[in-house]
């Protein structure tokens, strides 16, 4: 079976992946995706109330501090009260330490609430990657999607473990302060409070230049990641084609991008600081020389000037946390406008909701005017053909012709565009996905193998095999002597995708998998690459038990192992150019008769 759009994937590394989100958020998105993200976090409510408890306990132990202070000078320290000054400062003293027992805890709580919500959408993250159909797939690179799937998530994750608290306690804090000022001083308080339009200015001009900085990275990043996906998965194609310096030079290019769009990011967004302060400090100078000029006409005291200083600062400080947040946001919020895309992505397999449950499908197929194109290009042409339950049918036809995509359409990785698949007489987009697929055994000359055991690779077919049952399996498919022979027999070790077995091997514990499946519909894709004699004898005895009695499509390439189908379908160019028994199409001499001639003088 070819799988040319991937093989296009692994090479072409000059197109890279789709760029989605590439433009930077919109103010109106940004809030759309923060209130998403509310919506997850919301499901901890509780959790949620204790934090901004705690945040609430730390503020207020936070505002009474500063007030402490003032007192102590005011009515202790300048009246040379010994005993009262150390119960005072004792008792900021504790003040202290319960700041940091409630900051402490609501970080825990907060920590605890930020992987509860990451974990809820990983795993939709996840739902939705495996629910979605093959043409999602085949215009995106594996890397990049991984990228959303891992850095994405974190940089979400590290944004709401520290940022929620912040947000809460900074704004509590504001509140309080500025209420603490105006109950202090009104005059003074008026004028620390002028400079936040300032800050407010200078935070929204350097977040909106910086915004769409931030988005180019995280795509930029997950550029990066799909070509190190790409070039890991195509190493030997890579190495044989001695195509090493031009992936080099791609590679340098994308990393060259990441780096400039990160650079433009951190120094964008890195104004933010510098500029804050300068302004805050602007906002002190004018408190202090405010006091001083109300100290002169005996308006204000030493301690209350001091309490106010202390005041200004708890009150710019998270002024400037929650301008420096914003940073953090936008490069969270970029990942999460990523990870929603995919969420939001509509599969275009849909299941009906009134979906056939039927138990098991008996394997009568037919074809009925079924046309097929790959987003415009058509591939397969008003096809239409029958299978009885039981008859095997093969498929041939120069490479290309559209064989593959017919049994990819009959398990509904892709939907037909034109005509309609029957099986047992009903529609396939009428059963429920599930069913159909579990009907339809499919065996691939490199079926994908999973890290884990022969005996688990086996029972991947029938999760609820016993042991027994997957010995049983691989002795009718033949695949039981070469298994007693590994290292630890079932319980040897897969690499992941099978990389320490042998193709014939692979194709085997394949056969073995889809015989303790036992579904009624099977796909075998006929072995190309050379097998030698004997493996292939165990491979044809395993195929021949295997699809005895079962509908069976065979794509064949070479056609010596076909002759006893029932029925031989020639595809060229999407359509069907002949068909018939083996007899019949030699004595026709067409294509196919062409054809076997050809892989006989071979
Ligand atoms: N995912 C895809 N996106 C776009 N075009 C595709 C995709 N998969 C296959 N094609 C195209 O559809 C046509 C039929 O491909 P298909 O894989 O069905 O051929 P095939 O007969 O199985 O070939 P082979 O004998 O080489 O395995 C080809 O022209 C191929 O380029």
């Amino acid at each position: 079976m070819s799988n040319q759009p991937k093989e296009q994937k692994t090479l072409d590394f000059g197109r890279g992946p789709s760029r989605m989100n590439g433009k930077g958020a919109t103010p109106k998105k940004f809030i759309g995706t923060l209130l998403r993200i509310w919506q997850y976090m919301k499901q901890q409510k509780i959790r949620m109330i204790l934090v901004v408890f705690m945040v609430l306990l730390s503020t207020l132990f936070t505002l009474a501090g500063p007030y402490l202070i003032g007192v102590i000078i005011d009515d202790f320290i300048l009246k040379g009260e010994i005993t009262g000054t150390i119960v005072m400062s004792a008792l900021l003293a504790c003040i202290y330490i319960l700041i940091s027992i409630t900051t402490w805890a609501q970080t825990l709580i907060m920590v605890n609430v930020s992987l509860l919500t990451i974990k809820k959408i990983r795993q939709e993250l996840f739902d939705q990657l495996q629910s979605l159909s093959l043409k999602f797939f085949d215009k995106r690179s594996y890397g990049e999607l991984m990228s959303r799937v891992t850095n994405d998530i974190d940089n979400l994750h590290a944004a709401l473990s520290q940022s929620v608290i912040q947000i809460v306690s900074s704004v509590l804090t504001i509140t309080g302060v500025a209420i603490a000022m105006i109950a202090l001083n009104g005059v003074m308080a008026i004028v620390a409070f002028l400079v936040i339009p300032l800050m407010f200015l200078a935070t929204k001009a350097i977040v909106s230049y910086s915004s769409h900085y931030f988005s180019a990275r995280q795509r930029d990043l997950g550029e990066v990641n799909g070509q190190v996906e790409e070039s890991i998965s195509g190493l030997e194609i890579i190495a044989l084609y001695g195509k090493e310096d031009d992936v080099l030079t791609s590679f340098e290019h994308k990393n060259e991008m990441l780096r400039t769009s990160s650079i433009r990011a951190e120094i964008s967004s890195g104004f933010l600081g510098p500029v804050n302060n300068f302004i805050n400090n602007l906002g002190l100078a004018f408190i202090i020389f405010t006091g001083a000029l109300l100290a002169i006409v005996n308006m204000a005291s030493i301690g209350m000037i001091a309490s106010f200083v202390t005041y200004s600062r708890n009150f710019y400080r998270p002024i400037n946390q929650l301008s420096n947040l914003i940073t953090t946001f936008q490069s969270a919020i970029a990942g999460a406008e990523r990870v929603f895309e995919i969420l939001d992505e509509k599969t275009d397999i849909v299941e009906s909701p009134s979906a056939l449950k039927v138990s098991a499908l008996v394997g009568n197929v037919e074809f009925r005017n079924v046309s097929f194109a790959y987003e415009q290009r058509e591939v397969l042409s008003s096809l239409s053909f029958s299978v009885k339950a039981g008859e095997t049918i093969a498929i041939v036809g120069p490479t290309g012709s559209g064989k593959t995509t017919i049994i990819q359409l009959l398990a509904r990785f892709y939907d037909v565009t034109k005509g309609a698949i029957y099986i047992d007489g009903e529609d396939i987009r009428d059963y429920e996905i599930r069913l159909l697929r579990k009907n339809i055994g499919i065996v691939l000359q490199d079926s994908y193998l999973f890290s884990g055991t022969v005996m688990e690779n086996i029972r991947y077919g029938k999760l609820k095999a016993k042991d027994t049952d997957v010995i049983e399996a691989a002795k009718l498919a033949s695949a039981h002597a070469f298994i007693k022979h590994l290292p630890k027999g079932y319980d040897t070790f897969i690499e992941s995708g099978g990389s320490n077995l042998s193709q014939g091997q692979k194709q085997l514990l394949s056969i073995a998998r889809a015989m303790l499946a036992n579904p009624n519909i099977l796909i075998l894709d006929e072995a190309t690459s050379s097998i030698d004699t004997q493996t292939e004898i165990q491979i044809q005895k395993g195929l021949a038990q295997l699809t005895k009695g079962k509908t069976t499509f065979v794509i064949a390439h070479r056609l010596k192992t076909i002759e006893q189908a029932n029925h031989i379908m020639v595809i060229k160019d999407g359509e069907i150019v002949e068909q018939g028994s083996h007899q019949r199409l030699y004595n026709k001499q067409g294509v196919y008769a062409d054809m076997y001639k050809q892989q006989f003088l071979n």
